[in-house]
């Protein structure tokens, strides 16, 4: 049934400090002006210092989270972020198989804070069951030399990555992320046909917790509102760099982005306030 707005469903776990996570994916769908649902694979306690524990939710329950959504608000789009286990990926491939719903994987596999997110054994599942089921895959680049095994240091490594996350590992699109490149963030995107570049000024800041999460959300809102994965990526660079340009002073660590970034742009600086931290930036 087509809905009155577009829909996305989050599947991935929490953060409480609200920057990265399931919290994350809510705001941004909110933001972009879909409506947000999520299902939850796993509490996390963590702040943005790190990872303090993690409880996983156990299968039957994220088994009838997941029916209580899809029997009755069936989304225009589904998003997993954090998946640990083999079992878990196991149960979400099945439920994806069974709708023809775009679905993106933000393979989350250790944050910023060093923590581990997934356990080492599922990736091959990761591989196996969900990443040919993909409308797009959004690895940073240690995620990408996770999943290739393979080194990435210059953006044509970064071309080669993606086009193999689809001829080889069988997405219909990839994108990966540029933010670990020490000079300028370029994003590179193989939707199956070309090869689509996309970059921005980097921001000197550390505030940076949940910007693959936020990335990734945005190319869900978009994708559930009928744009192509090249228009969908674009608007998720351009949300993802206002984010980071106005991000807030909060937390004693890497802090969040500002989901409401993009609204700033465009506001002369007095109606601001001081939310460009460290904003010297480098090209
Ligand atoms: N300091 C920065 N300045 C501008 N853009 C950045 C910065 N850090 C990351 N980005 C952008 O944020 C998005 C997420 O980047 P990345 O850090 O690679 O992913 P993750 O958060 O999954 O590690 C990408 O579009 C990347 O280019
Ligand atoms: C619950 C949860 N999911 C994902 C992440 C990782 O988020 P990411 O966007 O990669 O940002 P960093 O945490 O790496 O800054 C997370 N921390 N928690």
């Amino acid at each position: 049934m087509k809905h009155s707005i577009p829909t996305a469903l989050s599947i991935a776990g929490t953060d409480p400090t609200g920057g990265a996570g399931i919290q994350a994916d809510l705001k941004t769908f909110q933001e972009r002006e879909v409506f947000g649902m999520s299902v939850i694979t796993s509490v996390v306690a963590q702040n943005t210092l790190g990872v303090k524990s993690v409880e996983h939710l156990p299968i039957p329950f994220i088994s009838d989270q997941l029916n209580c959504v899809m029997s009755d608000i069936v989304p225009d789009v589904i998003k997993t972020g954090m998946i640990a286990t083999s079992e878990m990926m196991e149960l979400i491939a099945k439920v994806i198989k069974n709708h023809s719903i775009p679905y993106v994987i933000d393979p989350v596999m250790v944050a910023k804070s060093g923590d581990h997110l997934m356990d080492a054994n599922a990736k091959q599942t990761l591989v196996d069951k969900l990443i040919r089921l993909a409308a797009i895959v959004t690895p940073n680049i240690p995620e990408a030399e996770v999943l290739l095994q393979t080194k990435i240091n210059s953006v044509e490594d970064s071309e080669n990555a993606a086009r193999q996350i689809v001829t080889e590992l069988g997405a219909k699109a990839a994108v990966v992320k540029g933010g670990h490149f020490s000079e300028v963030p370029i994003d590179v995107l193989y939707d199956g046909n070309s090869l689509h570049e996309f970059s921005s000024i980097r921001y000197a800041t550390k505030h940076t917790h949940g910007t693959g999460c936020t990335y990734s959300a945005v190319i869900a809102a978009e994708l559930a509102k009928g744009h192509s994965i090249q228009e969908s990526v674009s608007i998720a660079k351009k949300f993802i760099t206002d984010a980071i340009q106005f991000s807030l002073q909060l937390g004693k660590g890497n802090g969040p982005t500002n989901h409401w970034g993009h609204r700033l742009q465009g506001l002369p600086e007095y109606e601001r306030g001081d939310v460009t931290d460290e904003l010297s930036c480098k090209n």
